[in-house]
């Protein structure tokens, strides 16, 4: 059977970066998507931002909605402090093992639980099963039409306390517009616009920060 792109992405992972860095993972997922094949990883133009709103964030419980191949997994947990965690929500059974290779090579694997499912069904058991009390940072690059139902379900199960961050990919391409309508113009909610660029192309895209207050 002919390997799938996120294999051929491990493989040139497995074979080019150097065990245990981190940022030697990210440079080799960027070349190859960038040379050979195009992946939907944040990539490194947005992943720029989300270092900068990461480390603004600090956070010791972070979550990550759609972790493909762990490609942010790894830009994220890279940035977390020793005592700090990152839950990486992803349904795929395809992308799974490839994301849990992914983040061995960089050396993250204590600092990243990938939970497997989808977000609907594992955010109502983070406090109960995972032991969360609140989330610091969420980052969402999941299926675009769930940005806003799954931020109402972090609400509504009281995972959000004032001043935990989100951070949303895609918000120019494909866009999000439900969940900007969910967040923008909302007093739970303090929003900031990042324009950039589509991972790896000339294309505009952007992603958006919302802070909730409570
Ligand atoms: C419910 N639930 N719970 C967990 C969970 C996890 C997943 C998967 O990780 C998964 C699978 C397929 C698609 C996505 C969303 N991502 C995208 O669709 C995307 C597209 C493009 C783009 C841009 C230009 C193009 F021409 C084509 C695609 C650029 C981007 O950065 C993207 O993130 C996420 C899905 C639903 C999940
Ligand atoms: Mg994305």
């Amino acid at each position: 059977m002919d390997q799938s792109k996120e294999q051929r992405i491990l493989n040139s992972v497995s074979y080019n970066a150097i065990k245990g860095d981190a940022e030697s993972v990210l440079d080799c997922i960027d070349k190859y998507c960038s040379q050979k094949e195009w992946a939907m990883n944040v990539g490194d133009e947005k992943g720029l931002i989300l270092d900068k709103i990461v480390k603004e964030a600090d956070p010791t419980v972070a979550l990550e909605l759609g972790t493909y191949c762990g490609y942010s997994a790894v830009r994220i947990a890279r940035l977390l402090k020793p005592s700090a965690h990152l839950f990486s929500i992803e349904f795929n059974a395809e992308f799974v093992p490839i994301a849990k290779e992914i983040i061995e090579i960089a050396g993250l694997e204590d600092k990243v639980t990938i939970l497997e499912g989808h977000a609907q069904d594992i955010i109502p058991q983070l406090k109960t099963k995972y032991n969360v009390d609140t989330l610091d940072f969420v980052f969402l690059d999941h299926w675009k039409d769930r940005y806003a139902p799954d931020t109402i379900l972090l609400e509504q199960y009281g995972l959000l306390r004032k001043g935990s961050i989100l951070l949303a990919d895609n918000i120019g391409f494909p866009g999000a517009p439900d969940f900007l309508k969910h967040v923008r113009n909302n007093e739970h909610y303090e929003c900031t616009h990042y324009p950039s660029h589509l991972e790896y192309m000339k294309a505009p895209d952007a992603m958006e920060k919302a802070v909730y207050l409570g």
